[in-house]
């Protein structure tokens, strides 16, 4: 059994799997104070309520854009598992050739969403990413990273709108129906997610443009992906475990090596 972390800066989502299999995953919220106790008990819980053995776990990978979050979850998964957990990041195959200005400067959210959806897809392609900011990467036909936009994301868009403006409330992300409202919440409804719908369509016809493709797929996952799928044509595909597949296809192209380090220090 492998364990996969993807930590984003709202949810960590944590899958295992069993060769390409996934079993079981869950949903932790990302809360930066938690300690490695407090992580390690949550994920020993997961474990016994879905009758999985900690013991069966042979190896753990994790991908974080969240910096400051890693000290707990690596010693929490240390201590729970008794191992190193292999990270995403500079130094692992990826098999992915990054086209950034400093390719250690994009999310490994966004490469290990990139791997899974040209290995299932093919390229060229365009996935965007709906957790707390919005993103959208291009990949080529050959499975170049191209690079991509971040936008703000649908949540905190709405957030800061109840934040910033005195008389306006929170309100529920669901749709109106219509952008002729009649009262604030559904006003602020249709602006933030129509608005949102529009965003989503300009960014992905100009990408095309830009990649010389008019009929590549494009493919969403991210917490609010099916909010935004549903309103428009410019979105082919919702893949809600996208980031899940990503790692374990990194895993198994460092597989080898781990297992190889892993024999040599026990030596
Ligand atoms: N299963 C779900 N259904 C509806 N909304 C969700 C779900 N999971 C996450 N969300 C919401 O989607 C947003 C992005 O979440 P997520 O994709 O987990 O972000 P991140 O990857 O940045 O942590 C958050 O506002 C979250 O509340
Ligand atoms: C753009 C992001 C904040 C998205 O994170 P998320 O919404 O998944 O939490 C993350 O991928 C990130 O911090 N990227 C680094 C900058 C870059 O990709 O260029
Ligand atoms: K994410």
């Amino acid at each position: 059994m492998i364990v996969v972390f993807d930590v984003g800066n709202t949810n960590i989502v944590l899958g295992v799997y069993r060769g390409k299999e996934l079993i079981d995953y869950w949903r932790i919220a990302t809360d930066k104070e938690k300690t490695s106790d407090e992580y390690s008990m949550v994920i020993h819980q997961f474990f016994q309520y879905n009758g999985l053995d900690i013991n069966d776990v042979e190896d753990i990978i994790i991908s974080s854009v969240v910096p400051n979050i890693m000290y707990s979850l690596e010693h929490a998964s240390r201590k729970l598992f008794n191992k190193e957990p292999l990270i995403v990041g500079p130094g692992i195959k990826t098999g992915m050739n990054i086209k950034y200005d400093n390719p250690k400067q994009v999310g490994a959210d966004r490469i290990v969403n990139a791997i899974a959806a040209y290995e299932k897809y093919g390229g060229p392609l365009i996935i965007v990413d709906f957790g707390t900011a919005t993103t959208f990467c291009a990949i080529s036909e050959t499975g170049e990273y191209l690079g991509g936009t971040i936008s703000p994301g649908i949540k905190i868009s709405s957030d800061a709108l109840f934040e910033k403006a005195a008389k306006l409330p929170r309100v529920e992300l669901v749709k109106p129906g219509k952008v002729i409202c009649k009262n604030t919440v559904n006003s602020m409804q249709a602006g933030i997610i129509y608005g949102y719908v529009g965003l989503v369509e300009y960014i992905v016809n100009k990408m095309k443009k830009e990649i010389r493709c008019s009929s590549c797929r494009v493919i969403a996952t991210g917490g609010l992906s099916t909010l935004i799928a549903s309103e428009t044509e410019s979105i082919d595909i919702v893949d809600k475990f996208l980031s899940l597949e990503g790692l374990n296809i990194i895993y198994e192209r460092n597989k080898e090596d781990r297992i190889a380090l892993n024999n040599k220090s026990r030596v």
